[in-house]
């Protein structure tokens, strides 16, 4: 990624005098703010607002006018009472709240929000996005005989009705993952697709789906529906009752008049009426998984005709909390085995371990990833203030005022600020909106009519700050989402990842905003490898804590993870030297000796039972594939062969 060197771009008044600056890609080709400016960057050709963030710039200097403690010195919180000074004005009036709001604090009530930016007919730049700023990320794809990737979608096999519907969407162009994926899963085969956060998964596997679908005469059976069972063709499954409902609510734009039919099961709302919509018909189920096996119980669905499986935010799937009821609706229940369906897997994260579990639901897969693994988009810009606990909501208040107070310069702009308890969001959305704030919380402990509520609030601009745990993490595609503030980190680095990308989507511009405290020092190190990946300027405090942090990489019980580096895997695992805990005589995929940061795979030949292991290609450890681990670990293992299979033995942790 290139540093811009300044020129004509110089700085009216530099908050960052000694590095370069730095152009974010999809302002490379397009009409270019004053970088050196952030005013000028936040009132940008991108789609968020002016955020005043020079007068955060100042904040430590004023905290410090003002004689307010910090701990060791670094951290740069207020040290004020807590209400901030701020005057206080009553909550919201229910009725007609966006045009009588109480802003007497001048907080801007956007206007009604539109859903959808237009897009042009002309190329790379369509409504606000830019192409050009998914171009220069790297592709991984691995596995055998892979189709190639398009640069059309009318390149692609899709039935016709599908194209029209792309054309509607205006959907001019496919964005990598598009490129990559839609063939390989038009093809029919197994993929576990990895990209960034906004990038476009959703239609990288819907497409493929719905076409798949509609030439599958197989479903006008008369059967489709015997005795009230519904037997769909392909199921999509997410984690949470949100993301199928827009799952759901995307798919039908692209299935429009097409004749597939999709439904949409989850929990929360009314099971009769699901049933009632079922009995319609459905060709793609979009799923939770709880009420999913709730249905399948009550004899109600029938998995027998799948033949496409898609799980969105599959790495979540397969985690703890999911996994069990994945591997019950997909190999306990009545779904065809791998090979006699079609898997696919998608998320912007895929740790390692979570991979290896996938692999069971798949076969002979494609592993494809746009970028690294559980990277962050550049198109991001991403700040980490370091605040104590105790003056978080008077931070979070001056972060507001100071959006307030430089306006959104015309454009429209919501924040999402993370918490991470039930409890904490429903008290910060008091006591924002007892300051004066427009704000509307969303949680697991809310009924889901409160939660489809909130979330119509936050996008039609009623109440421009949504407060949430971690619920509305994943997959939320919410237009003019233009700040993410993290007010509570995220335990993993994946987490964070998955939070900021709420901004920042469809290659536009946004920017996210950490609360660092003290509790927060183990995500350090995992925090500054991304920010430094992602082009980022990360402060000096920062990255000292991340030196502090090392300290903290010690295996957690579960499942091996890295507490707060999120074990997030570089690539497809099955081409990487093994290197957890407890593993013995483990064949893996050699090919490649891989430094993780902390260890890599080292010497020694044993394996063996795979008879495409090639022998002559063995590289035996020298100084430079051989390394120790921080903990002081010595790897003995083995590499190398382009197709070989070796063992690899962790003597250190016998
Ligand atoms: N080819 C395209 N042309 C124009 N817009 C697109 C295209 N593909 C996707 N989009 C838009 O980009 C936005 C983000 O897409 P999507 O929600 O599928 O991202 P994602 O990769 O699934 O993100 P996440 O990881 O957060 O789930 C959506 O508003 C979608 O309509």
């Amino acid at each position: 990624m290139s540093w811009f060197n300044g020129g004509n771009f110089s700085a009216e008044k530099s908050v960052r005098p000694t590095r370069p600056c730095y152009v974010p890609p999809h302002y490379r080709n397009n009409g270019m703010p004053d970088f050196n400016n952030v005013n000028s960057f936040m009132s940008g050709n991108g789609s968020f607002a002016q955020t005043g963030f020079s007068s955060f710039n100042s904040y430590s200097s004023r905290r410090q006018a003002r004689g307010g403690g910090a701990s060791n010195g670094r951290f740069a919180g207020p040290g004020r009472g807590r209400s901030g000074g701020g005057r206080r004005f009553g909550r919201p009036e229910e009725t007609d709240e966006r045009n009588h709001y109480p802003n007497r604090n001048g907080f801007r009530i956007p206007d009604a929000l539109d859903t959808k930016e237009s897009f042009g007919e002309d190329g790379d730049v369509c409504g606000g996005i830019n192409f050009d700023a998914y171009e220069d990320i790297p592709v991984e794809v691995s596995g055998s005989d892979v189709p190639p990737p398009v640069n059309t979608f009318a390149e692609i096999e899709l039935s016709e009705g599908l194209y029209k519907n792309i054309k509607r969407c205006k959907y001019v162009k496919p964005t990598p993952i598009q490129r990559h994926a839609i063939p390989i899963a038009v093809a029919g085969r197994d993929l576990m697709a990895c990209a960034q956060t906004g990038s476009g998964k959703t239609a990288a596997f819907c497409f493929p789906i719905i076409s798949g679908v509609w030439k599958d005469r197989s479903r006008f059976l008369p059967t489709a529906r015997e005795g009230w069972i519904a037997y769909p063709t392909a199921l999509i499954m997410s984690p949470t009752r949100e993301l199928s409902c827009q799952i759901h609510d995307e798919a039908k734009k692209f299935a429009y008049q097409t004749g597939v039919k999709i439904v949409a099961a989850y929990g929360g709302a009314p099971i009769a009426q699901q049933f009632r919509n079922l009995e319609k018909g459905v060709d793609i189920l979009v799923a939770t998984p709880g009420r999913l096996v709730d249905m399948i119980e009550r004899g109600r669905i029938s998995l027998t005709r799948i033949k496409f499986l898609a799980l969105d935010e599959a790495d979540r799937m397969l985690d703890m909390g999911f996994e069990p009821q994945i591997r019950k609706i997909v190999e306990q229940m009545d779904m065809p085995p791998p090979g006699s369906r079609q898997t696919m897997l998608f998320s912007a994260t895929f740790p390692e371990d979570i991979q290896k579990l996938a692999a069971d639901f798949l076969s002979n897969y494609i592993f494809l990833a746009i970028g690294r693994v559980g990277s962050s988009t550049e198109l991001i810009v991403q700040k980490v203030e370091l605040v104590r606990d105790m003056d978080k909501r008077d931070h979070l208040l001056d972060l507001l005022r100071s959006q307030m107070v430089n306006g959104f310069n015309g454009k429209k702009a919501l924040t999402l600020v993370f918490v991470e308890t039930k409890r904490g969001a429903d008290a910060l959305e008091n006591w924002l909106s007892r300051e004066g704030f427009p704000a509307i919380a969303i949680h697991g402990d809310k009924v889901q009519a409160e939660r489809e509520s909130a979330l119509r609030s936050f996008k039609n601009g009623a109440r421009p700050i949504l407060v949430a745990t971690d619920v509305a993490s994943r997959g939320l595609d919410i237009p003019h989402v233009g700040h993410v503030v993290n007010f509570d980190l995220p335990k993993d680095i994946d987490g964070y990842v998955h939070r900021i990308g709420r901004t920042g989507r469809a290659g536009k511009s946004g920017l996210a905003t950490a609360f660092f405290s003290d509790k927060n020092i183990p995500l350090a190190k995992a925090l500054v490898e991304l920010m430094q990946e992602s082009n980022q300027e990360v402060p000096s405090w920062l990255t000292e804590y991340a030196a502090e942090s090392s300290s903290y990489d010690i295996y957690s019980s579960k499942r091996g993870q890295w507490y707060g580096k999120g074990n997030y895997g570089g690539r497809d695992f099955r081409n990487m030297t093994q290197h957890e805990e407890g593993y013995h005589n483990h064949s893996v995929n050699a090919g490649f000796v891989e430094n993780y940061g902390t260890t890599t795979a080292a010497y020694g030949i044993s394996n063996l039972s795979n008879d495409s292991f090639d022998i002559a290609n063995t590289v035996p450890a020298t100084s430079s594939n051989c390394h120790y681990s921080d903990a002081g670990t010595y790897y003995e293992g083995g590499a190398n062969g382009p197709n070989g299979y070796v063992s690899v033995v962790p003597t250190g942790w016998d």
